[in-house]
């Protein structure tokens, strides 16, 4: 009998070759496809092609050299005038090849329309702050897009549409009391902006979870302090691993997956419990006791967890608006006096009924002219969820609409919207409050709350409890000294600050 003879290598490689040729001819023809479906959407919009960012960086193939400048740039803290020049020398929107992601940056007023409102369901969030939030808000509203997000939203709007319900304003006079107990005599020098911060935080605190932190406290508790040492690590890490893009897999992560972990026992534990009380409270008034299914028990304490988590990490919106506000005052004497008049001349001495909060329209333009000059969130991004298109930035003049490719990232610059241009009238990078008189708030390019149906949920509760505040303070002081002896300089954490702190004295 003839011995078998086992098949040799290149009887072997042939479905082999004849598989991987397949496999190659299916991604061209999909690429093909993928193609001609982009130069057709290009021909119906009639799009053209977007200037890209060339000087040092035409032989930038990879993207390094420019993910290096940006990264000098946020640790010299001089990202947000570097990013202006770049609009002024391109147009307000333009592309950079960031490791070798095409990211588009844009300033215009249409464009940040078209991504929050017209075409918001093209653009996501959550591919960008989902690997950032996740150990800390699982579930939580930054992390989602979608029906997870609208459910959120549905969640966060019926807990915050009954404002006087939620704005207790013998509270926000407590919690002025406290911020006055580090308010020096004389008007000595004090820092303002750290000062707004623990004071949005106490408010915030004691909104989301029921008891407050306590961080303008004399005596703080330790598991207290422990908590905020915690959220205050988690949001810078979370900041800076956003700047560092798929670098931050380089950073060792134990120190913040413990703080993640710590603070998210703080909050289940107070979280627990006003769900109990509330349960109790329930079942007394109601003389039955409602059925106990744990899972829905434990589900509902996370959901409340993550959103009273998500609150506190929007929180420092508040304290950016308050420590602006004392430095555009203490550099302002007319705006000061003129502010105090006109709380003296609406209300008096005593301190502002609800009622009266709506009349302080002087209050208000100053509000919106430091979010206009100093907006919380600086930068902020979309990833396109499918080929889709910006109204404006393509050709030589900028007028056409460009392709965006699905995946593609496309940053919007509040500060640059709100100080470059002629939306609000001449010399937009000065302070000056009386330009509201003839603008509006709902303006299309003003936009420190952002639009659309992702628009700050809390915006209407912001305004209410900061126009007490600034009330209470300029009904009590006259004056604000200026002792800063550095230039503003910015400092982007989760919202803006100040680097060298605010410092001023309130006499
Ligand atoms: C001056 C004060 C505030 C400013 C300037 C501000 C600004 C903003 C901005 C710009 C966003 C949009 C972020 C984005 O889409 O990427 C936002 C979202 C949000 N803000 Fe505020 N905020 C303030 C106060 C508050 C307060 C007091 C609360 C809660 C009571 C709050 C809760 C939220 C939440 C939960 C979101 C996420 C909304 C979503 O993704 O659908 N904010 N805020």
């Amino acid at each position: 009998m003839q011995p078998v003879e086992a098949p040799g290598p290149a009887v072997l490689s042939k479905p082999l070759t004849v598989t991987v040729v397949g496999v190659i001819l299916i991604l061209l023809v999909r690429r093909l496809h993928w193609t001609l479906k982009l130069r057709k959407l290009e021909r119906l919009y009639s799009c053209e092609s977007l200037r890209n960012e060339n000087g040092s960086f035409r032989y930038d193939f990879l993207g390094i050299a420019k993910a290096i400048e940006l990264a000098f740039h946020f640790r010299r803290r001089s990202s947000l005038p570097y990013t202006n020049a770049l609009f002024k020398k391109y147009g307000e929107t333009y592309a950079s090849n960031v490791l070798s992601y095409r990211l588009i940056f844009t300033c215009s007023a249409e464009n940040i329309k078209h991504l929050l409102s017209t075409a918001f369901a093209d653009f996501d969030s959550s591919p960008l702050r989902k690997p950032l939030f996740e150990p800390i808000t699982p579930h939580g509203i930054f992390t989602q897009d979608g029906a997870g997000w609208k459910k959120s939203r549905d969640q966060l709007r019926t807990r915050l549409s009954n404002l006087r319900k939620i704005v207790d304003l013998d509270q926000c006079e407590r919690h002025f009391q406290a911020f006055l107990q580090h308010v020096p005599p004389n008007g000595q020098a004090f820092d303002a902006q750290a000062c707004a911060f623990a004071l949005a935080l106490d408010m915030q605190t004691l909104f989301s979870l029921g008891e407050s932190v306590d961080a303008l406290s004399f005596s703080q508790s330790r598991e207290k302090k422990q908590f905020l040492t915690d959220l205050l690590f988690v949001k810078e890490t979370i900041v800076q691993d956003g700047f560092r893009g798929p670098l931050r897999y380089l950073y060792p992560k134990q120190r913040f997956l413990q703080c993640c972990k710590r603070a998210r026992r703080y909050v289940i534990a107070h979280v627990t419990r006003q769900l109990k009380e509330r349960s109790s409270m329930s079942e007394k008034a109601e003389g039955v006791s409602p059925g106990r299914d744990c899972s829905t028990e434990d589900e509902q304490v996370s959901l409340r967890a993550d959103q009273a988590l998500s609150i506190l990490l929007a929180n420092d919106s508040m304290s950016t608006t308050l420590s602006g506000l004392f430095f555009c005052l203490s550099h302002d004497k007319r705006v000061v006096h003129k502010l105090r008049a006109s709380i003296l001349d609406a209300v008096g001495l005593a301190p502002p009924t609800w009622g009266q909060l709506g009349s302080l329209h002087y209050v208000r333009w100053v509000l919106q002219e430091v979010m206009r000059l100093f907006p919380a969130v600086v930068f902020n991004a979309r990833v396109a969820n499918k080929d889709s298109t910006l109204p404006t930035g393509g050709g030589t003049d900028g007028n056409s609409r460009v392709l965006i490719r699905k995946g593609e990232i496309v940053v919007f610059s509040t500060w640059a919207r709100h100080r470059l241009g002629e939306d609000f009238g001449e010399n937009p990078e000065e302070f000056y409050p009386e330009r509201w008189e003839h603008l509006n708030g709902d303006m299309i390019g003003f936009i420190p709350f952002n639009k659309g149906p992702r628009a700050c949920p809390g915006q209407h509760y912001a305004m209410i409890v900061l126009t007490y505040l600034v009330a209470r303070i300029f009904q009590t002081f006259s004056t604000v000294s200026n002792y800063n002896t550095h230039d503003w300089t910015e400092r982007i954490s989760m919202t803006l600050e100040n680097e060298n702190g605010v410092f001023i004295g309130l006499s």
